[in-house]
């Protein structure tokens, strides 16, 4: 996986509410890619309590990745949690699980339920502000195996998720993923898209987001 950690894109207005959808349960087309939305898979008051204990209960951490010869902090906190033998690599560093604790279990069991399959580890990335973000890359470390399910959910501030071809520069598609919102990446997209998450000069309330996967 490579994530350009220092990428600056245009900022994206992180405060704006969640535009209210017809439907609840979006499936976005874009080729090779397979993806669900639900901005409201949460109320708002489930999501609110959520957030508060997590972000009260976490043991935040902030790795340092070697680029061009220098270890730099990745621009976000992070914490992964899952089955015991369900340790990950990411931003170049192999991850021993944190423990389910009986909130995580909660929420993944709640997860598991919406996607129909089991999710045995969760990497927490915190947002403190729009400084903070997460470079252009796919979920396709060997791993997740072939075609990973990734169910990203999200807590407190609105931030614009963005997905381009590999290979490609252009910007193809985004999405304003909102409090409370569920993101489900499945079938070949981690194999023809990448995504990010970019600086943003706009003033935005701190975000967690919850990647569900399943780790082989
Ligand atoms: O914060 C997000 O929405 C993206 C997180 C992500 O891409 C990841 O954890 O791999
Ligand atoms: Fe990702």
């Amino acid at each position: 996986m490579w994530r350009s950690e220092g990428a600056q894109n245009d900022p994206s207005d992180c405060l704006k509410p969640t535009p209210v959808d017809l439907f609840d349960d979006i499936p976005l087309k874009l080729p090779d890619a397979r993806l669900r939305y639900e901005p409201h898979f949460l109320t708002p008051a489930e999501a609110r309590d959520w957030l508060a204990r997590l972000l009260a209960e976490t043991p935040w951490e902030q790795p340092q990745v070697h680029l061009h010869g220098r270890y730099y902090p990745v621009p976000r906190l992070v914490a992964w949690y899952g089955d015991p033998e369900a340790s990950y690599r990411y931003s170049g560093l192999v991850h021993q699980p944190l423990p389910w604790t009986p909130l995580l279990a909660e929420i993944r069991a709640r997860v598991e339920a919406a996607v129909g399959q089991r999710l045995n580890g969760v990497l927490l990335n915190y947002y403190r502000d729009g400084q903070d973000s997460m470079g252009w890359h796919s979920d396709d470390e060997p791993e997740l195996g072939r075609n990973p399910l990734v169910a990203s959910l999200n807590l407190g501030g609105t931030r614009r998720f963005d997905l381009r071809r590999k290979g490609a520069s252009r910007i193809e598609h985004s999405l304003e993923l909102g409090h409370g919102a569920l993101l489900v990446m499945s079938g070949p997209t981690q194999h023809y898209w990448q995504h990010q998450v970019a600086k943003t000069r706009t003033p935005c309330a701190p975000r967690l987001n919850l990647t569900f996967r399943w780790i082989r």
